[in-house]
């Protein structure tokens, strides 16, 4: 339900900041009193000083001229503290908003970066990105438009009755008549609104999956000659969007006639009835013009309250989407009594080792495969086998259904993950490179890296021969995605990045992949910089780079593989030839 959705996400931030809140709630009540003073200076003056009517003894002697300019400048000063208590609580229910939206940002982004790989595999980045920004937007109008509406409304609403009721109580039962009404049409429509800003929510996030995709794919979009065709692939999602949302509109704008209806209604009731009661002569004409009015009244806090429980409609479906992130399982649990790992060495062990990323679809099953300390391994295979994936498993990425991986003689899992993975340097096929400088990109390789131990992974990783040729040397930002550097620069980086990387243990998988000679060939230079004495599993097509390891391992899929391709693995080793 989308209001408990809403209250789980603000209520515990909005703890933290309840001063502020409680602050600007007290402003917006002090102003909604200023604004209802703001008649009364002009109404006195006019009685005291132009009718002469009521006028207190203090006063009697007292300039009808001066009795003006003083009720005038009241109602300057009370315009004036109106305008400054809206500007007081304005501000401070908005920055209050802000800081708890920083907040939810902050929470929405650590918990996405803590959720498995395979919620991340069911979700779009660009999803969650759409959530991290319009829908916690969505979310911080709701506190804002809360925290000046709903405290001052209300009070005005159980002020305006008393008043009422104390007039006139007749009347002011028919007059709240439609207040019940008008609450049971505000539910029936704040579940229609919810609806369709779900439906709206959702279209959005594709818009955002969409663009972001074409975008990040622009050069082959370009070099593809696919421009009209992705302006169209976006047109039909924008179409989308565009339909939904003015559905929603819709929605919304058709409660508003109704609700005047209602209210409409009953004055209607009460001009009637106070009426008849002018002409049996059991109410004054002044009488039924003072009940109308409050009535205005009384009818203006319940039209922002509905206006309210709109917001919350609209606001409540994005926090359904903000909670799906935030209420998702992080990845597996650490296992009770997992401790933090000792300096890691080698041996590593794949014992028996199964795995599929889909139940049914098995892609390991039975690897047994040893790298001894200090030794470099070549895992050879074809394509799809499952080299990256045993890579996968050593980080904890995923963990194996069957049999175990050990490190030093010990299960994986008896360490926690992180400590597991602060101490393997990893180089992924694709060189994932930060939008940061170059400097930072390998500094990313350790916590602790100094520039001079960046500077010296360089000349070791012969990241250096490129760098002069930089604008800003190491300081060169380097683009989404490393952009500026070529695909065998961009894979030196990664190797600069595991070179500085204290780890003893190192993966690399496929670092010369779609490379020339060349660029290979320093590539591979980097490789042997990076895995000296150091225990590493280098994943590689390309039997060059193979010669750098002291065994190769195949990997080969068995023919006796009970569930058709992928089943069964077994390793064939041998020591590469020139
Ligand atoms: N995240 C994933 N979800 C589902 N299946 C996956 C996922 N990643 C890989 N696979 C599948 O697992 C199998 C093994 O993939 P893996 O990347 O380990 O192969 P590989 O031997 O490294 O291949 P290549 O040499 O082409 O890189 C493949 O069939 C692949 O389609």
């Amino acid at each position: 339900m989308s209001t408990s959705s809403l209250l789980r996400l603000v209520v515990e931030p909005a703890r933290t900041h309840r001063r502020a809140l409680v602050a600007s709630c007290g402003l917006s009540v002090l102003q909604v009193g200023a604004e209802l003073a703001r008649p009364w200076p002009l109404a006195l003056a006019v009685d005291w000083a132009i009718e002469r009517d009521g006028i207190p003894p203090v006063l009697a002697g007292v300039d009808p001229a001066l009795l003006l300019v003083g009720a005038g400048v009241t109602t300057l000063l009370t315009s004036v503290l109106v305008s400054l208590l809206d500007l007081g609580a304005t501000r401070s229910a908005e920055r209050t908003a802000e800081r708890l939206g920083a907040g939810l940002r902050h929470d929405v982004l650590s918990r996405s970066l803590r959720l498995s790989l395979r919620w991340h595999a069911g979700t779009r980045s660009a999803e969650v990105v759409s959530r991290l920004t319009s829908d916690v937007g969505r979310v911080l109008d709701a506190v804002a438009a809360t925290t000046l509406s709903l405290v001052p409304d209300v009070l005005m609403l159980v002020g305006v009755t008393v008043v009422l009721v104390a007039l006139d109580p007749w009347l002011a039962l028919l007059g709240l008549l439609v207040v019940p009404l008008l609450a049971v049409l505000a539910v029936h429509q704040r579940r229609r609104v919810r609806s369709s800003q779900v439906a709206a929510r959702s279209a959005a996030g594709r818009l955002s999956t969409t663009a972001t995709d074409l975008l990040r794919n622009v050069v082959a979009v370009q070099a593809f000659g696919r421009v009209d065709r992705a302006v169209g692939d976006f047109g039909s999602t924008n179409a989308d969007l565009l339909r939904t949302n003015v559905a929603a509109v819709d929605v919304e704008t058709r409660w508003t006639p109704y609700a005047d209806l209602v209210l409409a209604l009953g004055a209607a009731l009460v001009l009637v009835a106070g009426g008849l009661q002018v002409t049996n002569g059991s109410l004054s004409t002044g009488g039924l013009l003072v009940v109308l009015g409050y009535l205005r009244d009384l009818y203006s806090p319940v039209r922002a309250l509905t206006r309210l429980s709109g917001v919350w409609a609209r606001a409540g479906a994005s926090a359904d989407r903000i909670n799906d992130v935030l209420e998702a399982e992080p990845e597996g649990p650490d296992a009770a009594g997992a401790v933090v790992a000792p300096a890691l060495l080698g041996p590593v062990e794949f014992r028996g080792v199964g795995f599929g990323y889909e139940p049914g679809r098995p892609v390991l099953a039975d690897v047994d495969l040893t790298i001894e300390r200090g030794e470099t391994v070549c895992l050879f295979g074809p394509s799809g086998v499952g080299k990256s994936t045993l890579l996968l498993l050593l980080l904890r990425l995923w963990d194996p259904e069957t049999g175990t991986i050990l490190v030093d003689g010990t299960d994986l899992r008896r360490w926690t993950r992180q400590s597991v993975r602060e101490q393997i340097a990893y180089v992924p096929q694709d060189p994932w490179l930060l939008d940061a400088t170059l400097a930072q990109n390998v500094a990313f390789g350790s916590r602790t890296a100094t520039r001079a131990q960046v500077v010296e992974a360089c000349a070791r990783t012969h990241v250096d021969e490129f760098v002069d040729r930089l604008p800003l040397a190491y300081d060169t930002p380097l683009g989404e995605g490393g952009l500026r550097l070529s695909g065998g620069q961009r894979r030196r980086v990664a190797l600069a990045r595991a070179a500085v990387s204290p780890a003893r243990l190192v993966l690399l998988d496929e670092p010369t992949a779609s490379l020339d000679a060349a660029s290979a060939a320093h590539v591979i230079d980097a490789v042997r910089a990076t895995t000296a004495r150091r225990t590493t599993l280098l994943v590689t097509h390309d039997p060059a780079l193979a010669r750098v390891a002291d065994r190769i391992v195949h990997l080969t899929q068995s023919s006796t593989a009970p569930l058709g391709a992928v089943a069964r693995h077994e390793t064939r080793e041998g020591v590469m030839t020139s």
